[in-house]
């Protein structure tokens, strides 16, 4: 039914703020970054990640988006630094993807849309759930990564490519082990990082975003894998998972800060 939220005209990103009204927010996701605009934080310190490879679980296909599941259940897999405070526990992570290359990412930087955004959501345990911390400002800490296309892939992302055929239509689930995401992290460290919200409903203003300046490349045939995918369950008619992605929101008077000059 049309609580059903989703990406198509009549559930998609315009129509959310009926069922979620934050979605109309002041602190949403995404938005667009200006580097003019942006203020260099010389006192922002390195983030880092220590994460445990047997912490995956599983891959899942939730009829928006693939995600892979890691157990979250004590600080197996931990984000720290940068502009965080403490610990935050690595609790899954997805994608969002456009129908061509020329779009599909969900920040937007100068102008420049990116073919996709890979999004690690990590949350804050002294909000003792992941329930708990969505309520809270900073409760949750997303790394994101931008994919442009280009013909010199990143192989760690082929793992990934790879699993996406035990989970084509959604409600497919497949063992996902033995994997550190933080093979996907570009060379470089530089962010921006600004508060917002979650991208999808229910829109919680409760993250602090970290975006990696660096985009990581993959291959034409790794996103056409990626749009191989279906919002369909297997006893449906087929519907390809693209252009999942919410458009730019209002930045209202938010301040981006870069970790670099
Ligand atoms: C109620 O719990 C939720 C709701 C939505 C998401 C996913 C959102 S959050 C983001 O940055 N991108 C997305 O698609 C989620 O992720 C852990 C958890
Ligand atoms: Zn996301």
């Amino acid at each position: 039914q049309s609580s059903q939220w989703g990406y198509d005209t009549d559930n998609g990103p315009d129509h959310w703020h009926k069922y979620y009204p934050i979605a109309k927010g002041d602190n949403q996701s995404p938005i667009e970054i200006n580097s003019k605009d942006v203020q260099h934080d010389p006192t922002l310190p390195p983030w880092s990640v220590a994460y445990d490879p047997g912490a995956a679980k599983t891959i899942l296909n939730n009829g928006r988006t693939c995600r892979v599941v890691f157990d979250d259940t004590f600080d197996r897999s931990v984000l720290r630094g940068g502009p965080l405070q403490g610990n935050y526990r690595l609790r899954q992570f997805h994608i969002h993807w456009g129908s061509s290359d020329d779009h599909g990412s969900e920040h937007v930087i100068d102008g420049v849309k990116y073919a996709a955004e890979l999004h690690m959501v990590h949350w804050n345990p002294k909000y003792s759930n992941f329930a708990g911390a969505l309520k809270q400002p900073d409760g949750v800490a997303v790394v994101g990564i931008f994919l442009q296309v280009g013909n010199t892939p990143k192989p760690e992302m082929k793992r990934i490519l790879e699993e996406i055929d035990n989970v084509k239509t959604k409600g497919k689930e497949a063992p996902f082990t033995n994997f550190d995401p933080s093979i996907l992290f570009p060379k470089s460290r530089d962010y921006w990082t600004y508060h917002g919200s979650f991208t999808t409903p229910p829109c919680e203003e409760c993250i602090i975003w970290i975006l990696l300046r660096e985009p990581i490349v993959v291959s034409p045939d790794q996103m056409a894998k990626l749009r191989s995918l279906s919002i369909n369950a297997e006893t449906e008619p087929v519907r390809p998972m693209v252009d999942n992605w919410r458009p730019p929101q209002p930045v209202k008077g938010r301040v981006v800060k870069a970790s670099f000059q």
